[in-house]
């Protein structure tokens, strides 16, 4: 059930303050980095303290919970820093579907981090902090069709539409994929710089393989404070200032869009109020404009009434109907039905846990998944009674650059 590598149990964990560490991402050693990173703050990490895939099925995030309060409950910490993220730390990823295998969770054996002016370095074992190795260039990189090809998903979106207007379900969120192939090794330190770097305000995240700058906040736990950035409801980016703004004001004028956002932030509401003593959900949504396209966003905030783990709320929130749909049950068989494909970690849960139970999870998109010199990109779009399918697949592709801009440069 789990892998120790080679280290002793319980894990010895020791988490000193230190100075300014600069750029986090430039301190990663080498393969597999783990990260979270947003306007420069958050986490890095490398090593495998201990590892586990978490089996599929409904209780899985149960059983993640116990398998983490057995491994980090047994760890010797001296932790001088004691703030969310010191000590022991596990990074995980879950699918999106309960029934697909791939959710995974580890405990690196180095964190390095830092928070509100604060930087700290965690170790299990011996590690150290220097040894970066150089950064390699994918090279070009030649795209496939995933698991439909354009058209083919296009019609899949009718067929979606159809059956809303049939009154099966209210929303569904669709996705595709797209293949890549690089001419070198994907260097996944590289993609984290460039994403960092043109998408300061989304959350930059690898976890075993998983790469991607969200701007989704699934939840953020810290004591008792939980926080959570719902968004559904897109148009591109303007040709200029001007555009941009029109194209801000027609998203906010969106019957579809609001109706389509609504429906995300009724869905945070309902798994977060039997949780929460307090939840302060905004009655309209606000603007989020990032370099590829704008969103209608909710900052939700909430005061958890009991002793919940970030996982817990996790538990309680995924899939959101950011990703899954109105109702979620009937949109989940939808899913299975028209998109031809598993949408492994992408569209589900990947962040950060520590032993207090805060942590920041994120909900995984504009990402993909790195094997080798391969790469899977995902992008869904939230589909509507009123959906077009070619602006949904237009929609799609503005989502899909975040990650050939990764790859690409
Ligand atoms: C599904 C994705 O994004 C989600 C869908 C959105 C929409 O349809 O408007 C907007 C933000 C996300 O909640 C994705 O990026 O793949």
């Amino acid at each position: 059930m789990r892998a120790t590598l080679g280290l002793t149990r319980p894990l010895v964990v020791r988490t000193t303050a230190v100075g300014d560490p600069g750029d986090l991402i430039s301190r990663l050693p080498g393969v597999a980095p783990y990260a979270w990173i947003r306007h420069g703050e958050g986490l890095v990490a490398w090593g495998e303290a201990a590892r586990v895939r978490v089996p599929p099925g409904p209780g899985r995030f149960a059983w993640a919970r116990d398998w983490l309060a057995a491994t980090l409950g047994e760890a010797h910490v001296d932790d001088e820093v004691r703030a969310p993220g010191s000590g022991p730390v596990a990074f995980g990823s879950f699918t999106f579907d309960p029934r697909s295998a791939g959710s995974v969770l580890v405990v690196p054996r180095a964190i390095l981090a830092r928070r509100d002016g604060r930087a700290w370095f965690t170790t299990i074992g011996e590690e150290r902090l220097d040894t970066v190795s150089p950064l390699g260039d994918p090279g070009r990189i030649r795209y496939g069709d995933g698991s439909l090809t354009a058209p083919e998903w296009q019609h899949a979106v009718a067929r979606a539409v159809r059956q809303i207007q049939s009154g099966r379900l209210e929303k569904v969120v669709l996705a595709r994929d797209l293949t890549a192939v690089s001419e070198n090794p994907i260097d996944v330190r590289v993609l984290l710089s460039r994403l960092a770097r043109r998408f300061p305000e989304c959350y930059t995240f690898s976890c075993a393989g998983l790469v991607g700058a969200t701007p989704e906040l699934l939840v953020r736990r810290t004591g008792e404070t939980i926080e959570s950035l719902v968004l559904a409801g897109t148009t591109a980016r303007g040709t200029g200032p001007a555009d941009d703004v029109a194209r801000g004001a027609a998203l906010f004028a969106s019957e579809k869009d609001r109706q389509e956002h609504a429906c995300a932030v009724e869905s945070v509401r309902e798994a977060l109020d039997p949780l929460c003593s307090e939840l302060k959900v905004p009655e309209e949504p606000e603007l989020l404009v990032l370099s590829n396209v704008q969103h209608l966003a909710s900052p939700v905030t909430g005061r958890l009434a009991a002793g919940a783990s970030v996982l817990d709320v996790v538990e309680a929130m995924h899939p959101t109907a950011a990703v899954g749909g109105t109702p979620t049950r009937t949109a989940l068989e939808v899913i299975r039905e028209l998109e031809g494909m598993n949408r492994a970690g992408y569209s589900g849960p990947v962040g950060w846990i520590d032993a207090r139970g805060d942590g920041e999870w994120g909900i995984a998109l504009r990402c993909a998944q790195i094997t080798g010199s391969r790469a899977r990109l995902f992008a869904g779009c939230g589909i509507m009674g009123g959906s077009d399918p070619a602006a949904e697949l237009a929609e799609a592709q503005a989502k899909l650059r975040v990650m050939q801009y990764a790859l690409e440069g």
